[in-house]
């Protein structure tokens, strides 16, 4: 006979430990509060194994190694190309071979309890975890059930699809091989980041997206990245619908397009976006369903709480990936800390209702100031609002745009190619938004989230002088030709 599962109580219950769930629980514990923390795969979730971390392993290399050959008095010293095998080798050695062992230790030494297993709620605050142990756990949360699942793979209405084997971004990040052809399917971050990427260990790669690359971003700083992949080799079939993909007698895959035309390699990766992984939660048993495309999707407010469930027990928060707002990293870490707060607070009573815009307990942020970067080379780098959608959202918005050329980056690199936008609020004469675009653009992007974020006036903005010379002297540049 099987032993009767046994109830254990915390205060808070996480599901999922990504780095998402890692982070709130961390919040929890600080907060005097009691928190376990369920895992069904390793701790650390997507981005340290097979997102993030590993991706940028395989695109660093490239990036670095680009830069020496652009720049004169360094490209003579390089006269071979990356070694793919040790590329392969380092991003094993930043995935820690996917081990988790040291998550687990620092969860262990924050004071959190971790349970191994796949857990689903059975009713308000009720969990049930099948343990990988192989017994059944029973979970009570005295205050809340966060859900930091992370989020699945779209899977595209492709036909012939399902009777294939092809590449998500899990087999693409954690290939032990470089493919010598590869066609990747989607143009979004994760398509493009991992066709440069194995572009430049060697493989041959078509691009095929239905629309353009990169569409979320201004149209002047796509056509730079797409320009570094097709200098890298890589075909882009931009525009292009794909209507079928089957296996080959000799093992390889033929993607055929709407065009009549098609494409055939060894491997294809599928990166055409991704939702929350929501289903199998039991989200059911406390009266959410499914849409008409079968998906679940939960609305939170800006503490993460859920909206929609019966009675006012705020117990229900969804974070990160899980939430659906903004698939990054450190955003879901942002939104982590807010929601751990917010817990804490509420269990203490100290906060009732929606929190304050831009208090701890609050993802504020989400609405103005997410930023992002797609580490390709060159990089794209955005925070806060494009013109569109700022004028879309009600902004008398303006725009000022030019290609960054200052001492900077000519010394950068030989022919450096670069572009950057502010998008100004001209009833307040503050940045709603920035974008940059060129080789190593990445590290300007946090001066222009805390300019977006602190909402500083441009007047002000004018004394923040930009170091001679570096690529920020592009800054400068954009406030002349707004008018300062
Ligand atoms: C190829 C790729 C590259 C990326 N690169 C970047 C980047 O450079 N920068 C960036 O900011 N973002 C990047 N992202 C996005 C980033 O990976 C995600 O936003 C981030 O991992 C989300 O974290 P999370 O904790 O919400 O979810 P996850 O990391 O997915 O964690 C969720 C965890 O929950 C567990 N889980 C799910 N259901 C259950 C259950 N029922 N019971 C128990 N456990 C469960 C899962 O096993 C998983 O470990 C990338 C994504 C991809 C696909
Ligand atoms: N550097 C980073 O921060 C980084 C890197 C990779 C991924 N990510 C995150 O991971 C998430 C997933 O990445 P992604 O690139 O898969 O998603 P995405 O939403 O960025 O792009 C999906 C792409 O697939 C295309 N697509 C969708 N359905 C399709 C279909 N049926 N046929 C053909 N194309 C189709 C879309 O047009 C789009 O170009 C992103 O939301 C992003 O936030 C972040």
């Amino acid at each position: 006979m099987e032993p009767e599962a046994v109830e254990r109580e915390f205060d808070v219950v996480v599901i999922g430990a990504g780095a998402v769930g890692e982070n709130v629980a961390d919040r929890i514990v600080r907060g005097g509060l009691t928190a376990v923390l369920v895992e069904a795969e390793l701790v650390g979730g997507e981005c340290s194994y097979w997102a993030c971390m590993p991706s940028k392993a395989l695109l660093r290399p490239g990036t670095a190694l680009h830069g020496a050959q652009t720049t004169p008095g360094a490209k003579e010293a390089v006269t071979r190309t990356l070694s793919a095998a040790a590329v392969l080798e380092r991003r094993n050695y930043f995935t820690s071979n996917w081990q988790d062992d040291s998550q687990v230790s620092w969860v262990e030494d924050t004071g959190i309890e971790l349970l191994r297993g796949h857990a689903w709620l059975t009713g308000p605050k009720s969990i049930e975890v099948a343990g990988l142990d192989g017994n059944q756990h029973l979970l009570r949360a005295r205050h809340a059930v966060v859900l930091a699942t992370g989020s699945t793979p779209n899977t595209p209405p492709i036909e012939g699809l399902q009777d294939v084997q092809v590449w998500g971004t899990r087999e693409a990040t954690s290939a032990r091989e470089v493919p010598e052809r590869l066609t990747v399917l989607g143009g979004g971050v994760a398509g493009t980041e991992l066709a440069q990427a194995f572009a430049r260990l060697g493989s041959r790669v078509t691009l095929v997206a239905r629309s353009g690359l990169l569409r979320n971003f201004p149209e002047e700083a796509a056509t730079l990245v797409a320009a570094g992949l097709r200098a890298d080799g890589v075909e882009l079939r931009l525009n292009s619908a794909t209507e079928r993909i089957s296996r080959n007698d000799d093992g390889t895959l033929t993607v055929s397009l709407a065009d009549g035309t098609s494409v055939t390699a060894g491997k294809v990766l599928v990166s055409t976006g991704r939702h929350p992984a929501l289903e199998g939660l039991g989200l059911e048993s406390v009266g959410f369903e499914p849409d008409e495309s079968g998906h679940l999707a939960l609305s939170t407010d800006t503490s993460g709480l859920v909206q929609g469930l019966p009675g006012d027990d705020p117990w229900l928060y969804a974070v990160g990936d899980a939430a659906g707002k903004n698939l990054f990293t450190h955003q879901g870490k942002y939104e982590a800390r807010a929601t751990g707060e917010a817990i804490v607070a509420r269990a203490k009573g100290e906060l009732k209702g929606t929190p304050d815009d831009w208090s701890r307990c609050a993802q504020t942020a989400n609405q103005h100031a997410v930023p992002s970067v797609v580490f390709t080379d060159p990089e794209l780098a955005s925070v806060g609002r494009t013109v569109e959608a700022a004028r879309k959202d009600g902004y008398n918005a303006s725009s000022v745009e030019l290609p960054i050329q200052v001492a900077g980056s000519s010394l950068h690199s030989e022919n450096y190619e670069g572009w950057a936008q502010l998008v100004v609020d001209e009833d307040r004469k503050v940045l709603l938004g920035a974008t940059f675009a060129g080789p190593d653009v990445a590290e300007l992007l946090h001066a222009a989230t805390i300019a977006v974020v602190g909402e500083i006036p441009l007047d002000r903005l004018w004394h923040a002088v930009p170091s001679y010379p570096t690529i920020s002297e592009v800054w400068l540049r954009l406030l002349e030709k707004y008018g300062l």
